[in-house]
């Protein structure tokens, strides 16, 4: 099986970045969303940044937030790209890549087959669709729940390129999820801590092995 790229997301210290970077995380996420346990300040992700510069492509998350404050994280912290977790229309984010000159990951809430066609239109505007669990209904955090779905749902999946899964994958879980739902790209958050908003590296570090265990599975 060929390489499979992995996302460890919601990073907010020093250690559990570097923990993530020397595991070889390709993609490592800081949360802008003051409601999440994982939020970082501007000053905090401008640090855990440039632990990652060179090494991971790094990620700066966000929901539904205004042009002129992805401006300042863009010039601040100089993320490799941004992800949108809210409800970005495709036109907000064609402006986005394009004002920001950068690449998009494009977060899209499953819980059943009906809402994958929601990915459609954003192909063409970004370079990555990523399949989330939609979030408990009661909450007002768009993401990060540990919250898994039927990944099996994305196996007959017909997108020009392959797509990004998560939702309460885990070292544990991660090969079943890679094998049910013919992922080549994986994000982890919750799994991947001891307490909510709590990164553990040595969890980072199994998440990481489980997957490239995984590669090593014969198709
Ligand atoms: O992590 C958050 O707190 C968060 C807040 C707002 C929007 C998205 C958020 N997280 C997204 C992710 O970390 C991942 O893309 C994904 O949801 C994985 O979450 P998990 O099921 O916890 O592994």
């Amino acid at each position: 099986m060929s390489r499979i790229l992995i996302k460890i997301c919601g990073l907010s210290t020093p250690e559990t970045m570097e923990a993530a970077v020397d595991a070889g995380a390709d993609m490592v996420g800081l949360v802008f969303f003051p409601k999440s346990p994982r939020h970082v300040s501007l000053s905090d992700a401008c640090r855990l940044a440039d632990i990652a510069r060179g090494r991971s492509q790094i990620v700066a998350l966000s929901v539904d937030m205004d042009l002129p404050s992805l401006q300042r994280i863009n010039e601040l912290v100089r993320p490799d790209l941004f992800q949108f977790h809210g409800q970005e229309t495709p036109e907000a984010c064609a402006a986005a890549r394009v004002m920001l000159r950068t690449r998009i990951i494009k977060a899209i809430g499953v819980r059943e087959a009906a809402d994958l066609d929601a990915a459609l239109p954003y192909v063409t505007v970004s370079e990555h669709i990523l399949f989330d669990a939609k979030p408990p209904k009661d909450s007002d955090v768009p993401g990060g729940h540990g919250v898994a779905y039927d990944w099996s749902l994305l196996k007959a999946l017909d997108l020009p390129r392959p797509f990004m899964l998560s939702g309460g994958l885990d070292p544990a879980n991660v090969a079943t999820a890679i094998a049910t739902s013919g992922a080549r790209a994986v994000d982890v958050s919750s799994g991947v801590e001891r307490a909510k908003g709590v990164k553990d590296s040595e969890l980072i570090r199994a998440f990481v092995a489980a997957v490239r265990s995984a590669e090593d599975v014969k198709e």
